[in-house]
Protein backbone atom coordinates (compact mmCIF):
# COMPACT_ATOMS: atom_id res chain seq x y z
CA UNK A 1 0.00 0.00 0.00
CA UNK A 2 1.45 3.38 -0.69
CA UNK A 3 2.52 5.38 1.98
CA UNK A 4 0.25 8.68 2.54
CA UNK A 5 2.08 12.06 1.43
CA UNK A 6 2.20 14.58 4.02
CA UNK A 7 0.85 17.93 3.39
CA UNK A 8 1.98 21.05 2.44
CA UNK A 9 1.46 22.45 6.25
CA UNK A 10 3.61 19.60 7.57
CA UNK A 11 6.84 20.68 5.11
CA UNK A 12 5.74 23.93 6.58
CA UNK A 13 4.99 24.83 2.22
CA UNK A 14 3.00 27.70 1.34
CA UNK A 15 1.15 26.77 -2.64
CA UNK A 16 2.14 30.23 -3.56
CA UNK A 17 5.25 31.39 -2.01
CA UNK A 18 7.43 27.39 -1.31
CA UNK A 19 9.63 27.71 1.65
CA UNK A 20 9.02 31.51 2.27
CA UNK A 21 6.45 32.04 4.51
CA UNK A 22 3.32 34.03 2.77
CA UNK A 23 3.48 37.29 5.58
CA UNK A 24 6.73 38.92 5.71
CA UNK A 25 9.03 38.32 8.91
CA UNK A 26 8.69 40.18 11.59
CA UNK A 27 10.13 43.11 11.61
CA UNK A 28 10.68 43.68 15.70
CA UNK A 29 9.74 41.26 18.62
CA UNK A 30 6.87 43.41 20.25
CA UNK A 31 6.91 42.41 24.16
CA UNK A 32 8.64 44.43 25.50
CA UNK A 33 10.87 41.74 27.63
CA UNK A 34 13.07 41.16 24.28
CA UNK A 35 13.84 44.93 24.03
CA UNK A 36 17.21 44.53 25.22
CA UNK A 37 17.97 42.35 21.79
CA UNK A 38 15.84 44.69 19.54
CA UNK A 39 17.65 47.90 21.11
CA UNK A 40 20.90 45.65 20.31
CA UNK A 41 20.01 45.57 16.45
CA UNK A 42 18.49 49.09 16.36
CA UNK A 43 21.81 50.08 16.73
CA UNK A 44 23.72 46.73 15.46
CA UNK A 45 25.88 48.07 12.59
CA UNK A 46 26.72 50.86 14.24
CA UNK A 47 28.63 49.32 17.89
CA UNK A 48 30.05 46.81 15.92
CA UNK A 49 31.52 49.35 13.40
CA UNK A 50 32.55 51.62 16.39
CA UNK A 51 34.16 48.50 18.28
CA UNK A 52 31.69 48.54 20.80
CA UNK A 53 29.27 45.24 20.24
CA UNK A 54 30.92 43.09 22.28
CA UNK A 55 30.79 45.23 25.43
CA UNK A 56 27.63 46.14 24.85
CA UNK A 57 26.36 42.15 24.28
CA UNK A 58 28.27 41.35 27.52
CA UNK A 59 25.75 43.94 29.45
CA UNK A 60 22.70 42.47 28.03
CA UNK A 61 20.54 40.21 29.65
CA UNK A 62 20.33 36.59 29.77
CA UNK A 63 16.90 36.48 28.13
CA UNK A 64 14.44 33.42 28.53
CA UNK A 65 13.45 32.09 25.20
CA UNK A 66 10.17 30.72 26.19
CA UNK A 67 8.07 33.78 26.19
CA UNK A 68 8.25 33.31 23.12
CA UNK A 69 5.23 32.01 21.23
CA UNK A 70 4.21 32.25 17.24
CA UNK A 71 6.61 30.78 15.38
CA UNK A 72 7.18 33.96 13.68
CA UNK A 73 8.63 35.44 16.91
CA UNK A 74 11.01 32.08 17.05
CA UNK A 75 12.27 33.04 13.18
CA UNK A 76 12.52 36.65 14.02
CA UNK A 77 14.90 35.85 17.46
CA UNK A 78 16.79 33.63 15.39
CA UNK A 79 17.79 36.12 13.12
CA UNK A 80 18.64 39.00 16.02
CA UNK A 81 21.03 36.20 17.32
CA UNK A 82 22.27 35.26 14.21
CA UNK A 83 23.74 38.46 13.50
CA UNK A 84 24.81 39.22 17.08
CA UNK A 85 26.01 36.27 17.75
CA UNK A 86 28.55 35.90 14.36
CA UNK A 87 29.79 39.93 14.85
CA UNK A 88 30.56 39.13 18.07
CA UNK A 89 32.61 35.91 16.97
CA UNK A 90 34.09 37.53 14.10
CA UNK A 91 34.11 41.15 15.45
CA UNK A 92 35.13 43.95 12.78
CA UNK A 93 39.13 44.08 12.75
CA UNK A 94 38.89 42.28 16.10
CA UNK A 95 40.53 38.82 17.29
CA UNK A 96 37.88 36.10 16.88
CA UNK A 97 36.45 35.13 20.18
CA UNK A 98 36.45 31.63 20.99
CA UNK A 99 33.96 31.64 23.46
CA UNK A 100 29.92 33.03 22.87
CA UNK A 101 28.64 34.41 25.87
CA UNK A 102 25.74 32.77 27.51
CA UNK A 103 23.57 35.33 26.98
CA UNK A 104 23.48 34.84 23.13
CA UNK A 105 24.42 30.95 23.36
CA UNK A 106 21.88 29.84 25.60
CA UNK A 107 18.88 31.69 23.86
CA UNK A 108 20.25 30.92 20.48
CA UNK A 109 20.94 26.83 21.20
CA UNK A 110 17.08 26.74 22.43
CA UNK A 111 15.66 28.54 19.22
CA UNK A 112 17.52 26.49 16.63
CA UNK A 113 16.14 23.59 18.35
CA UNK A 114 12.78 25.00 18.28
CA UNK A 115 13.15 25.33 14.47
CA UNK A 116 14.95 22.20 13.69
CA UNK A 117 18.21 23.87 13.13
CA UNK A 118 21.98 24.54 14.12
CA UNK A 119 23.03 27.86 16.63
CA UNK A 120 24.62 28.96 13.71
CA UNK A 121 23.94 31.45 11.09
CA UNK A 122 21.93 29.68 7.91
CA UNK A 123 20.13 30.20 4.67
CA UNK A 124 16.59 30.06 6.53
CA UNK A 125 17.62 33.07 8.68
CA UNK A 126 19.43 35.75 6.00
CA UNK A 127 17.00 34.76 3.41
CA UNK A 128 13.66 33.27 4.26
CA UNK A 129 13.14 35.69 7.46
CA UNK A 130 14.90 38.65 6.74
CA UNK A 131 12.70 40.74 4.06
CA UNK A 132 10.34 43.62 4.61
CA UNK A 133 8.43 44.71 1.35
CA UNK A 134 8.13 48.09 0.68
CA UNK A 135 4.97 48.54 -0.72
CA UNK A 136 2.54 45.53 1.67
CA UNK A 137 0.62 45.13 -1.19
CA UNK A 138 3.53 44.68 -4.16
CA UNK A 139 4.94 41.48 -4.99
CA UNK A 140 7.82 39.35 -3.56
CA UNK A 141 10.88 40.48 -6.50
CA UNK A 142 13.54 42.69 -6.54
CA UNK A 143 11.60 45.78 -7.33
CA UNK A 144 9.48 45.52 -3.99
CA UNK A 145 11.71 44.33 -1.41
CA UNK A 146 14.28 45.51 1.39
CA UNK A 147 16.32 43.72 4.35
CA UNK A 148 15.78 43.98 7.82
CA UNK A 149 19.60 43.45 8.57
CA UNK A 150 22.74 43.00 7.37
CA UNK A 151 26.37 42.39 9.08
CA UNK A 152 28.27 45.06 6.90
CA UNK A 153 25.51 47.64 6.90
CA UNK A 154 26.17 47.46 2.82
CA UNK A 155 23.64 47.49 0.04
CA UNK A 156 25.25 45.11 -1.74
CA UNK A 157 24.61 42.50 0.86
CA UNK A 158 21.05 43.34 0.68
CA UNK A 159 21.18 42.50 -2.88
CA UNK A 160 22.79 39.23 -2.46
CA UNK A 161 20.59 38.36 0.45
CA UNK A 162 17.53 39.85 -1.68
CA UNK A 163 18.42 38.04 -5.19
CA UNK A 164 18.46 35.06 -3.00
CA UNK A 165 14.99 35.88 -1.59
CA UNK A 166 13.28 36.53 -4.98
CA UNK A 167 15.05 33.37 -5.78
CA UNK A 168 12.81 31.45 -3.32
CA UNK A 169 9.95 33.87 -4.60
CA UNK A 170 10.22 33.18 -8.46
CA UNK A 171 10.13 29.00 -7.73
CA UNK A 172 7.62 29.51 -4.94
CA UNK A 173 4.68 27.83 -6.67
CA UNK A 174 7.49 24.81 -7.65
CA UNK A 175 7.17 22.70 -4.76
CA UNK A 176 3.63 22.57 -4.13
CA UNK A 177 3.50 21.18 -8.08
CA UNK A 178 5.82 18.62 -7.30
CA UNK A 179 4.07 17.38 -4.62
CA UNK A 180 1.03 16.72 -6.48
CA UNK A 181 2.37 15.98 -9.54
CA UNK A 182 3.95 12.98 -6.97
CA UNK A 183 0.02 12.71 -6.34
CA UNK A 184 -1.19 12.51 -9.75
CA UNK A 185 1.68 10.37 -10.96
CA UNK A 186 0.15 7.75 -8.19
CA UNK A 187 -3.43 8.77 -9.49
CA UNK A 188 -2.05 7.84 -13.27
CA UNK A 189 -3.37 11.55 -14.02
CA UNK A 190 -1.02 12.35 -16.86
CA UNK A 191 -3.13 15.76 -17.74
CA UNK A 192 -2.11 16.77 -14.04
CA UNK A 193 1.77 15.64 -14.52
CA UNK A 194 2.13 17.71 -17.40
CA UNK A 195 0.26 20.60 -16.02
CA UNK A 196 2.27 20.21 -12.75
CA UNK A 197 5.69 20.07 -14.69
CA UNK A 198 5.26 22.99 -17.07
CA UNK A 199 4.49 24.66 -13.76
CA UNK A 200 7.65 23.97 -12.08
CA UNK A 201 9.50 24.13 -15.57
CA UNK A 202 8.19 28.03 -15.65
CA UNK A 203 9.06 28.66 -12.19
CA UNK A 204 12.41 27.17 -12.91
CA UNK A 205 12.89 29.59 -15.89
CA UNK A 206 12.37 32.72 -13.54
CA UNK A 207 14.49 31.34 -10.77
CA UNK A 208 17.22 31.66 -13.20
CA UNK A 209 16.39 35.31 -14.01
CA UNK A 210 16.45 36.84 -11.23
CA UNK A 211 20.29 34.27 -10.46
CA UNK A 212 21.66 36.60 -13.67
CA UNK A 213 20.30 39.44 -11.75
CA UNK A 214 23.20 38.68 -8.63
CA UNK A 215 26.13 40.50 -10.70
CA UNK A 216 24.12 43.91 -10.75
CA UNK A 217 24.33 45.56 -7.67
CA UNK A 218 26.80 43.09 -5.17
CA UNK A 219 30.14 43.61 -6.04
CA UNK A 220 32.22 40.54 -6.23
CA UNK A 221 34.94 42.86 -3.88
CA UNK A 222 32.73 44.12 -1.60
CA UNK A 223 31.08 40.39 -1.20
CA UNK A 224 34.56 38.12 -0.94
CA UNK A 225 36.22 40.68 1.64
CA UNK A 226 33.26 42.58 3.36
CA UNK A 227 30.38 40.84 3.45
CA UNK A 228 31.49 36.85 3.19
CA UNK A 229 33.71 36.75 6.27
CA UNK A 230 30.46 36.97 8.67
CA UNK A 231 28.70 34.14 7.42
CA UNK A 232 31.69 32.36 7.89
CA UNK A 233 30.46 29.48 10.62
CA UNK A 234 33.25 28.16 12.94
CA UNK A 235 34.28 24.75 11.06
CA UNK A 236 37.46 23.81 9.47
CA UNK A 237 38.51 27.44 10.98
CA UNK A 238 41.67 26.81 12.55
CA UNK A 239 43.26 29.46 10.57
CA UNK A 240 41.27 31.83 11.66
CA UNK A 241 42.10 30.88 15.52
CA UNK A 242 39.01 28.28 16.23
CA UNK A 243 40.41 24.79 16.12
CA UNK A 244 37.56 23.42 17.83
CA UNK A 245 34.91 25.54 16.83
CA UNK A 246 33.27 27.84 19.66
CA UNK A 247 32.54 27.16 22.91
CA UNK A 248 29.07 27.84 23.44
CA UNK A 249 28.97 28.71 27.27
CA UNK A 250 26.10 27.68 29.76
CA UNK A 251 25.05 25.18 26.95
CA UNK A 252 26.77 22.24 27.44
CA UNK A 253 27.95 22.96 30.72
CA UNK A 254 24.73 22.84 32.41
CA UNK A 255 24.63 19.17 33.95
CA UNK A 256 21.67 18.00 36.02
CA UNK A 257 22.10 15.52 38.50
CA UNK A 258 19.54 13.32 37.58
CA UNK A 259 20.07 13.02 34.00
CA UNK A 260 22.48 10.49 33.05
CA UNK A 261 24.47 12.95 31.43
CA UNK A 262 25.80 13.86 34.54
CA UNK A 263 26.98 10.26 35.70
CA UNK A 264 28.54 10.47 32.02
CA UNK A 265 30.71 13.61 33.02
CA UNK A 266 31.45 13.20 36.38
CA UNK A 267 34.21 11.42 35.91
CA UNK A 268 36.06 13.49 33.49
CA UNK A 269 38.58 15.77 33.84
CA UNK A 270 38.52 19.68 33.18
CA UNK A 271 39.78 19.57 30.20
CA UNK A 272 37.60 17.08 28.50
CA UNK A 273 34.60 19.18 30.33
CA UNK A 274 36.08 22.56 28.21
CA UNK A 275 35.88 19.91 25.14
CA UNK A 276 33.21 19.33 25.41
CA UNK A 277 31.42 22.91 25.57
CA UNK A 278 33.12 23.11 22.06
CA UNK A 279 30.77 23.32 18.71
CA UNK A 280 31.58 23.25 14.97
CA UNK A 281 28.94 24.71 12.54
CA UNK A 282 29.37 25.34 8.83
CA UNK A 283 28.43 28.57 7.81
CA UNK A 284 25.70 30.14 6.22
CA UNK A 285 25.35 29.29 2.37
CA UNK A 286 22.71 29.14 -0.24
CA UNK A 287 23.53 25.32 -0.50
CA UNK A 288 21.17 25.02 2.36
CA UNK A 289 18.24 26.58 0.23
CA UNK A 290 15.70 23.86 0.64
CA UNK A 291 14.11 25.29 -2.87
CA UNK A 292 17.40 23.62 -4.84
CA UNK A 293 17.40 20.65 -2.75
CA UNK A 294 13.91 19.87 -2.88
CA UNK A 295 14.50 20.26 -7.03
CA UNK A 296 17.28 17.60 -6.85
CA UNK A 297 14.99 14.87 -4.89
CA UNK A 298 12.08 15.51 -7.35
CA UNK A 299 14.06 14.89 -10.35
CA UNK A 300 16.18 12.28 -8.54
CA UNK A 301 19.42 14.29 -8.99
CA UNK A 302 22.22 11.80 -8.03
CA UNK A 303 25.06 13.33 -6.41
CA UNK A 304 28.45 11.50 -5.57
CA UNK A 305 31.48 12.07 -3.68
CA UNK A 306 33.48 14.87 -5.46
CA UNK A 307 35.64 12.80 -8.15
CA UNK A 308 34.18 9.33 -7.51
CA UNK A 309 31.68 9.40 -10.62
CA UNK A 310 32.82 9.68 -13.92
CA UNK A 311 30.20 12.08 -15.25
CA UNK A 312 29.71 11.50 -18.68
CA UNK A 313 30.88 15.25 -19.60
CA UNK A 314 34.07 15.72 -17.16
CA UNK A 315 37.13 13.23 -16.75
CA UNK A 316 36.85 11.53 -13.71
CA UNK A 317 39.69 13.25 -10.59
CA UNK A 318 40.93 11.38 -7.54
CA UNK A 319 38.70 11.97 -4.29
CA UNK A 320 40.24 14.14 -2.45
CA UNK A 321 41.67 12.26 1.18
CA UNK A 322 41.83 15.60 2.65
CA UNK A 323 38.09 16.60 2.18
CA UNK A 324 36.83 16.69 5.37
CA UNK A 325 33.42 16.13 3.98
CA UNK A 326 34.37 12.97 2.80
CA UNK A 327 32.07 12.15 6.05
CA UNK A 328 29.47 13.63 7.70
CA UNK A 329 31.56 16.28 10.47
CA UNK A 330 30.41 15.93 14.02
CA UNK A 331 29.01 19.49 15.26
CA UNK A 332 30.81 18.72 18.33
CA UNK A 333 34.49 18.22 18.73
CA UNK A 334 34.23 15.71 21.42
CA UNK A 335 32.70 13.36 19.66
CA UNK A 336 35.57 12.49 17.61
CA UNK A 337 37.25 10.90 20.98
CA UNK A 338 36.88 7.63 22.37
CA UNK A 339 36.97 7.38 26.17
CA UNK A 340 40.91 7.03 25.89
CA UNK A 341 41.06 9.98 24.21
CA UNK A 342 41.80 9.21 20.45
CA UNK A 343 40.08 10.74 17.96
CA UNK A 344 37.12 8.49 15.77
CA UNK A 345 36.11 9.09 12.49
CA UNK A 346 32.93 10.87 12.44
CA UNK A 347 30.53 8.90 10.74
CA UNK A 348 27.59 9.82 12.51
CA UNK A 349 26.59 13.73 11.31
CA UNK A 350 24.79 15.86 13.29
CA UNK A 351 23.77 16.28 17.18
CA UNK A 352 21.13 18.54 15.92
CA UNK A 353 19.05 17.51 14.32
CA UNK A 354 19.15 14.00 13.09
CA UNK A 355 17.87 13.53 10.04
CA UNK A 356 17.54 9.91 7.28
CA UNK A 357 19.12 10.61 3.85
CA UNK A 358 18.40 9.23 1.13
CA UNK A 359 21.02 7.46 -1.20
CA UNK A 360 20.33 9.79 -4.17
CA UNK A 361 22.79 12.51 -2.23
CA UNK A 362 25.53 10.63 -1.73
CA UNK A 363 27.55 13.72 -1.38
CA UNK A 364 28.35 14.33 1.97
CA UNK A 365 28.87 18.19 1.82
CA UNK A 366 24.93 18.33 0.21
CA UNK A 367 24.12 15.95 2.54
CA UNK A 368 25.70 17.70 5.85
CA UNK A 369 23.81 21.31 4.60
CA UNK A 370 20.75 19.39 5.22
CA UNK A 371 21.04 20.04 8.74
CA UNK A 372 21.23 23.69 8.08
CA UNK A 373 17.57 23.80 6.75
CA UNK A 374 14.56 23.79 8.78
CA UNK A 375 13.48 20.50 9.00
CA UNK A 376 10.06 20.35 8.07
CA UNK A 377 11.04 21.43 4.79
CA UNK A 378 13.44 17.88 4.33
CA UNK A 379 11.97 16.45 1.14
CA UNK A 380 13.75 13.44 1.17
CA UNK A 381 10.54 11.31 2.74
CA UNK A 382 8.62 12.26 -0.32
CA UNK A 383 8.96 9.61 -3.49
CA UNK A 384 10.40 11.77 -6.31
CA UNK A 385 9.04 12.00 -10.12
CA UNK A 386 12.34 10.19 -11.61
CA UNK A 387 11.02 6.08 -11.17
CA UNK A 388 7.58 7.36 -13.39
CA UNK A 389 9.71 8.77 -16.14
CA UNK A 390 11.81 5.50 -15.76
CA UNK A 391 9.03 3.37 -16.48
CA UNK A 392 8.33 5.96 -19.83
CA UNK A 393 11.49 5.04 -20.93
CA UNK A 394 11.16 1.37 -20.17
CA UNK A 395 8.08 1.27 -21.85
CA UNK A 396 9.10 3.02 -25.41
CA UNK A 397 11.92 0.38 -25.50
CA UNK A 398 10.30 -2.37 -24.58
CA UNK A 399 7.04 -1.63 -26.59
CA UNK A 400 8.22 1.57 -28.15
CA UNK A 401 4.58 2.88 -27.78
CA UNK A 402 4.46 6.04 -25.89
CA UNK A 403 1.65 8.20 -26.33
CA UNK A 404 2.15 11.96 -28.09
CA UNK A 405 1.25 13.13 -24.19
CA UNK A 406 3.56 10.67 -22.28
CA UNK A 407 6.20 11.96 -25.00
CA UNK A 408 5.60 15.62 -23.75
CA UNK A 409 5.88 14.61 -20.10
CA UNK A 410 9.24 13.38 -20.31
CA UNK A 411 10.40 16.24 -22.69
CA UNK A 412 8.72 18.32 -19.76
CA UNK A 413 11.17 16.25 -17.12
CA UNK A 414 13.64 16.81 -19.28
CA UNK A 415 13.55 20.44 -19.74
CA UNK A 416 12.67 21.12 -15.98
CA UNK A 417 16.25 19.25 -15.51
CA UNK A 418 17.99 21.52 -18.20
CA UNK A 419 17.07 24.33 -16.00
CA UNK A 420 18.33 22.83 -13.13
CA UNK A 421 21.42 22.27 -14.99
CA UNK A 422 21.64 26.43 -16.30
CA UNK A 423 21.23 27.22 -12.60
CA UNK A 424 24.23 25.87 -11.92
CA UNK A 425 26.15 26.60 -15.42
CA UNK A 426 25.44 30.13 -13.82
CA UNK A 427 26.45 29.40 -10.33
CA UNK A 428 29.41 28.02 -11.47
CA UNK A 429 30.50 31.30 -13.37
CA UNK A 430 28.84 33.60 -10.31
CA UNK A 431 31.44 31.48 -7.72
CA UNK A 432 34.39 31.77 -10.05
CA UNK A 433 34.14 35.38 -10.38
CA UNK A 434 32.68 36.05 -6.43
CA UNK A 435 35.19 33.65 -4.97
CA UNK A 436 37.71 31.79 -6.50
CA UNK A 437 38.83 35.45 -8.60
CA UNK A 438 39.15 37.67 -5.59
CA UNK A 439 40.84 34.52 -3.31
CA UNK A 440 43.68 34.72 -6.20
CA UNK A 441 43.61 38.25 -6.43
CA UNK A 442 43.79 39.01 -2.77
CA UNK A 443 42.80 42.69 -1.63
CA UNK A 444 43.27 45.38 -3.56
CA UNK A 445 46.10 46.65 -1.11
CA UNK A 446 47.59 43.99 1.20
CA UNK A 447 45.96 45.49 4.35
CA UNK A 448 42.44 44.57 3.33
CA UNK A 449 40.92 47.55 1.07
CA UNK A 450 41.47 50.43 2.97
CA UNK A 451 42.55 53.69 2.16
CA UNK A 452 44.87 54.56 5.16
CA UNK A 453 47.38 57.18 5.72
CA UNK A 454 50.93 55.97 5.35
CA UNK A 455 52.62 56.45 8.69
CA UNK A 456 56.11 57.28 8.76
CA UNK A 457 58.38 54.87 7.69
CA UNK A 458 61.25 53.22 9.49
CA UNK A 459 63.43 51.94 7.30
CA UNK A 460 64.84 49.30 9.67
CA UNK A 461 61.36 47.47 10.17
CA UNK A 462 60.21 47.66 6.62
CA UNK A 463 58.44 45.03 5.46
CA UNK A 464 58.49 43.86 2.18
CA UNK A 465 55.85 46.28 0.72
CA UNK A 466 52.81 45.38 2.95
CA UNK A 467 51.40 48.20 4.71
CA UNK A 468 51.11 48.31 8.48
CA UNK A 469 48.20 46.91 9.98
CA UNK A 470 45.70 49.52 10.63
CA UNK A 471 45.05 48.97 14.34
CA UNK A 472 43.44 51.83 16.45
CA UNK A 473 43.88 51.28 20.57
CA UNK A 474 40.55 50.02 21.33
CA UNK A 475 38.76 49.56 24.61
CA UNK A 476 37.88 45.79 23.32
CA UNK A 477 39.72 43.23 25.39
CA UNK A 478 40.22 41.38 22.48
CA UNK A 479 41.50 44.07 19.69
CA UNK A 480 44.15 42.44 17.39
CA UNK A 481 46.44 45.28 18.78
CA UNK A 482 46.22 43.13 22.14
CA UNK A 483 47.66 40.34 20.31
CA UNK A 484 50.68 39.06 18.49
CA UNK A 485 49.86 38.98 14.60
CA UNK A 486 48.81 35.78 13.32
CA UNK A 487 50.61 35.33 10.11
CA UNK A 488 53.64 36.25 9.32
CA UNK A 489 54.31 39.75 7.01
CA UNK A 490 55.32 37.60 4.18
CA UNK A 491 51.84 35.89 4.11
CA UNK A 492 49.61 38.76 3.84
CA UNK A 493 48.43 41.38 5.88
CA UNK A 494 44.93 41.14 4.98
CA UNK A 495 44.90 37.81 7.27
CA UNK A 496 44.75 39.46 10.00
CA UNK A 497 41.55 41.44 8.92
CA UNK A 498 39.82 38.43 7.24
CA UNK A 499 40.96 35.30 9.36
CA UNK A 500 38.30 33.45 7.78
CA UNK A 501 39.89 34.54 4.40
CA UNK A 502 43.39 32.83 5.19
CA UNK A 503 44.54 30.92 2.06
CA UNK A 504 47.68 29.64 4.32
CA UNK A 505 47.52 26.60 6.33
CA UNK A 506 49.22 27.66 9.11
CA UNK A 507 46.80 27.09 12.43
CA UNK A 508 46.59 30.58 13.76
CA UNK A 509 45.97 29.94 17.04
CA UNK A 510 46.44 32.24 20.33
CA UNK A 511 48.38 31.66 23.22
CA UNK A 512 46.38 31.14 26.17
CA UNK A 513 43.83 30.79 24.48
CA UNK A 514 40.99 27.47 26.05
CA UNK A 515 42.16 25.70 22.40
CA UNK A 516 46.07 26.60 22.41
CA UNK A 517 45.94 23.92 25.90
CA UNK A 518 43.26 21.76 24.29
CA UNK A 519 44.98 21.46 21.14
CA UNK A 520 48.22 20.36 22.57
CA UNK A 521 46.06 17.80 24.63
CA UNK A 522 43.92 16.78 22.08
CA UNK A 523 46.47 17.03 18.79
CA UNK A 524 44.44 14.93 16.55
CA UNK A 525 41.48 17.75 16.56
CA UNK A 526 40.70 20.50 14.94
CA UNK A 527 43.96 21.19 12.46
CA UNK A 528 41.70 20.75 9.43
CA UNK A 529 42.90 22.62 6.73
CA UNK A 530 40.88 24.27 3.45
CA UNK A 531 43.43 25.17 1.21
CA UNK A 532 46.20 23.32 -0.38
CA UNK A 533 49.61 25.07 -0.38
CA UNK A 534 50.77 24.32 -3.52
CA UNK A 535 47.67 24.26 -5.57
CA UNK A 536 46.10 27.44 -3.47
CA UNK A 537 42.88 25.43 -4.31
CA UNK A 538 39.67 27.19 -3.09
CA UNK A 539 37.50 25.54 -0.42
CA UNK A 540 33.94 26.65 -0.06
CA UNK A 541 31.79 26.59 3.72
CA UNK A 542 32.66 23.47 4.52
CA UNK A 543 36.14 22.44 3.24
CA UNK A 544 34.47 21.58 -0.39
CA UNK A 545 36.71 21.84 -3.09
CA UNK A 546 34.66 24.32 -4.59
CA UNK A 547 35.25 24.04 -8.53
CA UNK A 548 35.43 20.73 -9.08
CA UNK A 549 32.49 19.90 -6.70
CA UNK A 550 30.17 22.82 -8.19
CA UNK A 551 31.21 21.30 -12.17
CA UNK A 552 30.63 17.88 -10.77
CA UNK A 553 27.07 18.92 -9.28
CA UNK A 554 26.14 20.78 -12.89
CA UNK A 555 27.05 17.47 -14.75
CA UNK A 556 25.44 15.56 -12.55
CA UNK A 557 22.37 17.17 -13.12
CA UNK A 558 22.84 17.31 -16.85
CA UNK A 559 23.54 13.57 -16.81
CA UNK A 560 19.76 12.79 -15.38
CA UNK A 561 18.32 13.92 -18.65
CA UNK A 562 16.53 11.04 -20.45
CA UNK A 563 17.16 10.76 -23.73
CA UNK A 564 14.74 8.56 -25.91
CA UNK A 565 17.08 6.96 -29.51
CA UNK A 566 14.80 5.58 -31.99
CA UNK A 567 16.28 1.78 -31.66
CA UNK A 568 16.09 1.72 -35.63
CA UNK A 569 18.30 4.65 -36.23
CA UNK A 570 21.95 3.98 -35.36
CA UNK A 571 22.88 7.16 -35.60
CA UNK A 572 20.88 8.30 -32.66
CA UNK A 573 22.62 6.14 -29.96
CA UNK A 574 22.78 7.81 -26.71
CA UNK A 575 25.29 10.56 -25.50
CA UNK A 576 23.50 12.51 -28.00
CA UNK A 577 22.15 14.36 -24.61
CA UNK A 578 21.02 17.19 -26.35
CA UNK A 579 18.75 15.57 -28.95
CA UNK A 580 15.72 14.86 -26.46
CA UNK A 581 15.42 18.23 -25.54
CA UNK A 582 13.61 20.74 -27.76
CA UNK A 583 14.52 23.41 -24.96
CA UNK A 584 18.16 23.21 -25.17
CA UNK A 585 19.68 26.01 -26.74
CA UNK A 586 22.93 26.47 -29.00
CA UNK A 587 26.10 26.19 -26.22
CA UNK A 588 27.14 29.74 -25.64
CA UNK A 589 31.14 30.24 -25.80
CA UNK A 590 31.35 30.51 -21.97
CA UNK A 591 29.46 26.94 -21.84
CA UNK A 592 31.90 25.34 -24.00
CA UNK A 593 34.98 27.06 -21.59
CA UNK A 594 32.97 26.19 -18.99
CA UNK A 595 32.90 22.28 -20.08
CA UNK A 596 36.78 22.35 -20.62
C1 LIG B 1 27.40 35.74 -4.90
C2 LIG B 1 26.61 34.69 -4.98
C3 LIG B 1 26.96 33.27 -4.59
C4 LIG B 1 28.16 32.75 -4.24
C5 LIG B 1 29.50 33.45 -4.15
C6 LIG B 1 27.95 31.35 -3.96
C7 LIG B 1 28.93 30.48 -3.54
C8 LIG B 1 28.77 29.14 -3.34
C9 LIG B 1 29.80 28.23 -2.92
C10 LIG B 1 31.22 28.61 -2.59
C11 LIG B 1 29.27 27.01 -2.86
C12 LIG B 1 30.00 25.72 -2.45
C13 LIG B 1 29.53 25.25 -1.16
C14 LIG B 1 29.89 26.18 -0.06
O1 LIG B 1 31.06 26.38 0.18
O2 LIG B 1 28.97 26.71 0.58
C15 LIG B 1 27.89 27.12 -3.23
C16 LIG B 1 27.03 26.08 -3.31
C17 LIG B 1 25.71 26.22 -3.62
N1 LIG B 1 25.04 27.39 -3.87
FE1 LIG B 1 25.85 29.20 -4.07
N2 LIG B 1 26.65 31.05 -4.16
C18 LIG B 1 26.01 32.20 -4.53
C19 LIG B 1 24.68 32.34 -4.78
C20 LIG B 1 23.77 31.34 -4.74
C21 LIG B 1 22.38 31.51 -4.93
C22 LIG B 1 21.65 32.82 -5.18
C23 LIG B 1 21.82 30.28 -4.82
C24 LIG B 1 20.35 29.98 -4.93
C25 LIG B 1 19.63 29.49 -4.00
C26 LIG B 1 22.88 29.33 -4.57
C27 LIG B 1 22.72 27.97 -4.38
C28 LIG B 1 23.74 27.09 -4.12
C29 LIG B 1 23.56 25.67 -4.03
C30 LIG B 1 22.25 24.92 -4.20
C31 LIG B 1 24.80 25.12 -3.74
C32 LIG B 1 25.15 23.64 -3.55
C33 LIG B 1 25.80 23.10 -4.78
C34 LIG B 1 24.82 22.58 -5.78
O3 LIG B 1 23.70 22.24 -5.40
O4 LIG B 1 25.19 22.51 -6.98
N3 LIG B 1 24.05 30.02 -4.52
N4 LIG B 1 27.62 28.42 -3.52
Amino acid sequence: MAIPMRSLEEYDIHPKTGFLPPEPPLRRLMDPYYEPWETMMDNFNGLLLAGKLRENIHKMPLLDHSKLVAVEEYRRAFLILCMLSHSYVWGKHEVASETLPSNLAVPWTAIADHLGLCPVVCHASVILWNYRLLDPQGPIDLSNLTTLATYSGSLDESWFYLVTTAIESAGGECPSHILSCIEHIRENNLDGVLQDLTIIRDGMEQVNHVLHRMFEKCDPYVFYWKIRPYLAGWENMAEAGLPLGVIYEGVDSIWHAETEEYGDISHLTEEQRLLRQYRRYAGGSAAQSSLIACFDVAFGVEHHPVGEKKSSNMPSSPVDPADRYRHLPSTRPADELDENGLATPASSGATTPRTPFKRTNRNSFLRAMRKYMPEPHHLEHAANIRPFMLQLEAKFYNDNALTDQEKDILDKYNACLHQLKLFRDKHVQIVSLYIVNQARKGPNIAHGGFAMEKPKEDSSKKTNGTAPIPISPSSSTNSLADTPPMTSPSTGRHNILYPQTALETNPGIHANSPSSKLTQLFPQLGLAKYVDPKTKVVRGTGGTNVMPFLKQSRDETADMKIALKSPQDPSNLPNDSAAADENEPKKSWSDVLWRR
